[in-house]
């Protein structure tokens, strides 16, 4: 671990080959023989065996981050992230590999850490600061700051160990967040405290990614890291999964969390059976034979396929106003979404889901066959055959660019199966709308009416 205080160029942060191995002892005792019985074998010549196993936490992370750069971090519990951090800080060595970074670094790692529960919190906000290497008077000029941004009023004169968790994480980022610091370390914390704290400090960590600061985020949330970073890293197993675009490696992560991983990629689907009994209806607006999905102008050549095949989504007709395959849809306008479906092998209660998402990944609707309760789609499934579903909803969004995924899975137990999904599939662009701001038409009605100064009277 090396902590230069100039960068090179751009780089704040260097990652190279890091790896993680704890030993795992059986017994406490064990502990004990290791220290005393290995060293005294060698000492006279004869094999040392080891009184532990091996764990890797980490293998051969390697990634690197630019100045003003935000990078989210996601995996399953147990994946390595907090170990990456700890790395990171430098509160915990590598056994192989390099972290360099450049310049101070704040981390904001698990509720207190840093903190002396015996001390006020006016004492733990200079010696954290000192801590992070700020003169006294570095401190008294931003105590003001930290302390309004913290928003504990008088708190701040008791001891730490009367807050409340959710005070010790305000008064913990606040510290942080105000000291400028050249990287930034958030581990979770901030799911701590609440929607309006949550706010602020992604503010602040705006205003600090402008000014400089290199953020690493560690958080479970996907929303947070397509909204706020520039890229993402997914580890699994301690190894990196995936690293780049956030909306790319938050679709992997969600891979991973529900669906056992990627079966079978968009390649390699078996080629669904054109002598399907359903075979090809011209009465239907959709095919219900052949894939023909990627043929339509609305679909997203950059659509994020897997699943085990044994589902197909073969094709879908979009209709917006009367118009098919619109290139801008109204703001408003009625869409209708006819899509097939071809088992390709008997399914017991199939579910097809239908989630809309804006150009950043954040989700504005998300709803399935199983949710709404749609029984007619539970009996489907028999192999060999094609269900037709009708998808209707208002479009009732700002305008801007859009995505609809679709899925067909089954479930066994807890486990969801996924057979085909089609992440981000279906690109939907909405047209200028100016009656409202946000993401969503709520439908708000506004009325007013004069009351003259007699009738008050
Ligand atoms: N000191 C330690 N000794 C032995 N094993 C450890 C130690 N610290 C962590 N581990 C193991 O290393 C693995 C990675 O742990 P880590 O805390 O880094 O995961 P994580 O991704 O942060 O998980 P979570 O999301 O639950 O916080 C886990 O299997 C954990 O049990």
């Amino acid at each position: 671990m090396s902590s230069r205080p100039h960068d090179p160029g751009s780089i704040a942060l260097r990652v190279d080959q890091l790896s993680k191995c704890f030993h795992l002892y059986a017994h406490p005792k064990d502990r004990l023989k290791q220290a005393i019985v290995p060293p005294l074998r060698r000492l006279l010549g004869a094999q040392a065996g080891n009184y532990y196993s091996e764990f890797w936490a980490l293998r051969n992370v390697s990634f690197e981050l630019a100045r003003g750069e935000t990078i989210g971090i996601v995996g399953r519990n147990g994946s390595g992230k907090s170990t990456l951090l700890q790395i990171i800080c430098g509160t915990l060595f590598p056994t192989t590999g390099q972290v360099e970074t450049y310049g101070r670094v704040a981390a904001l790692l698990e509720l207190g850490s840093g903190f002396n529960p015996a001390f006020t919190g006016r004492d733990n906000i200079y010696l954290n600061a000192a801590l992070l290497g700020l003169t006294q008077e570095e401190t008294e000029a931003r105590y003001d700051a930290i302390v309004d941004f913290a928003g504990i009023g008088d708190f701040i004169d008791q001891p730490v160990k009367n807050y409340s968790s959710g005070m010790v994480v305000r008064l913990g980022f606040a510290v942080q967040a105000q000291i400028d610091p050249d990287i930034l370390v958030v581990d979770e914390a901030l799911a701590v405290g609440d929607a309006k704290f949550q706010a602020k400090c992604f503010d602040r960590l705006r205003a600090l990614k402008e000014a400089g600061t290199s953020i690493i985020l560690v958080t479970h949330s996907s929303e947070q890291i397509v909204t706020h970073c520039s890229k993402a890293l997914l580890l699994d197993g301690g190894e990196v999964l995936e690293i780049g675009e956030p909306r790319k490696v938050v679709n992997r992560y969600l891979d991973v969390l529900f669906g056992r991983e990627r079966l079978i990629s968009l390649d390699t689907l078996p080629e669904p059976r054109r002598e399907s009994s359903a075979g090809d209806d011209p009465e239907l607006p959709v095919s219900c034979a052949e894939d023909v999905f990627a043929t339509h102008p609305n679909h997203n050549p950059h659509e994020y396929r897997w699943g085990d095949g044994t589902a197909q989504i073969l094709d879908f007709h979009m209709v917006a106003d009367g118009e098919e395959y619109p290139v801008v849809v109204r703001s408003g306008a009625k869409i209708r979404l006819t899509v097939s479906v071809l088992f390709m092998r008997r399914l017991i209660r199939p579910i097809l889901g239908v989630t809309l998402k804006t150009k950043e990944g954040v989700t504005v609707y998300g709803a399935n066959s199983e949710t709404l309760h749609v029984d007619a789609f539970r009996e489907m499934g028999e192999e060999d055959s094609v269900a037709v579903v009708e998808i209707e909803f208002s479009c009732a969004l700002a305008g801007g660019d859009y995505f609809i995924s679709l899925g067909i899975a089954t479930r066994h137990g807890e486990e969801v199966v996924p057979h085909d999904r089609r992440y981000d599939c279906i690109h939907l662009i909405v047209g200028p709308e100016a009656r409202f701001t946000g993401l969503a038409d709520l439908g708000l009605k506004l009325q007013a009416r004069k009351v003259m100064h007699e009738s008050i009277a």
